[in-house]
């Protein structure tokens, strides 16, 4: 069945030579095969299961910058092409955190243009990750907030490490707003009452919050994470195929198009309110609380 939802414009653009792609190198081995190793983006495809493994891999924290979302984005299209995937875990390669959100320094004191370079990475690695056919699960092994808590929900199913972890998005603790499409999967996830506390109040909740307002599906000890998804990845592999896209299609398109029909516009309003001197000014309050917290 032919993929109903999927978008190449950063392959587009990566060709165009606007964007720098993933390292692109592809390894055959006898049921593996392992893409762009070289990158912030690493994908294991197993032959035999159909199940792609696709790791964040940008220690320390996996900040999503512009080469991590072209990066992903790309991945994410050719596994969507290849007709031998069936499944995506998304997971980490970096120990107790799956992702702490958007590169801050891609937002504070940066250039326009670079601003919507980035916002428009963003926004094709969602489009390819919440509008793709295959079946996806994030394995969570670590802290999710904000743009992590995003790639995260944009996944079918979530399973997350139990312990001091938290996921979220804590968008207003920075002073920035979550975009409407961030808000659209929230209320697709955890309803609207929930989402607006969450969002209002930005809170990060621990696995166990997660869990008790459905932010997540299961919740597990660390070590269990990978075998559980593994194991609930079995349940969905045995679904028929097409009718489970075109239910998941029907139920996501609304959320998609609506920022489709609209990227150019939230590109520019990104890149205007992230340069206003009081969100620069929160940000950078911001970014010197991370880095007092050290001292
Ligand atoms: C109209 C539209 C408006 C804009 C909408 C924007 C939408 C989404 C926004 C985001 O995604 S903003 C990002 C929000 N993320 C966070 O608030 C997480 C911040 N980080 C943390 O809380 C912690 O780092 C952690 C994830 C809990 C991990 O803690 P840990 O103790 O393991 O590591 P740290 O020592 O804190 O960090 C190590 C190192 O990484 C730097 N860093 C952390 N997070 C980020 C980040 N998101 N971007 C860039 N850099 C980050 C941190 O400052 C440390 O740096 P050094 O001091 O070692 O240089």
């Amino acid at each position: 069945m032919a993929a109903p939802m999927r978008g190449m414009s950063v392959l587009r653009q990566a060709f165009q030579g606007l964007v720098r792609p993933a390292g692109g190198q592809v390894c055959r081995q006898v049921q593996h095969r392992c893409y762009s190793t070289p990158g912030h983006v690493q994908v294991d495809m197993n032959s035999e299961t159909g199940v792609a493994t696709v790791r964040l891999n940008r220690p320390p924290v996996n900040s999503l910058n512009l080469d991590v979302l072209t990066e992903l984005s790309i991945a994410l299209e050719k596994l969507e092409t290849d007709k031998s995937c069936k499944a995506m875990v998304l997971a980490s390669a970096a120990p107790g955190i799956f992702s702490a959100g958007l590169d801050i320094l891609e937002m504070y004191q940066s250039t326009p243009e670079r601003c919507v370079a980035f916002w428009r990475a963003l926004q094709d690695a969602w489009l390819n990750l919440y509008g793709s056919r295959l079946i996806t699960m994030a394995a969570i092994e670590g802290h999710s907030p904000a743009g992590g808590c995003l790639l995260a929900m944009s996944c079918d199913y979530r399973v997350m490490a139990e312990g001091k972890f938290q996921i979220g998005l804590n968008e207003t603790k920075l002073g920035i707003v979550a975009p409407f499409w961030f808000t659209d999967v929230m209320l697709n996830t955890i309803g609207h009452r929930e989402t607006e506390k969450a969002l209002q109040l930005g809170a990060l909740y621990s696995a166990q919050q997660a869990l008790s307002i459905g932010l997540v599906d299961k919740v597990v000890p660390l070590a269990e994470v990978m075998p559980t998804v593994e194991g609930e990845l079995k349940n969905w592999l045995q679904i028929p195929a097409a009718a489970r896209v075109i239910t998941k299609t029907s139920m996501r398109k609304a959320v998609l198009d609506r920022l489709r029909s609209q990227k150019e516009k939230d590109a520019q309003f990104f890149a205007d309110f992230i340069n206003r001197d009081s969100v620069q000014k929160s940000l950078g309050m911001y970014i010197a609380s991370l880095q007092k917290k050290k001292n």
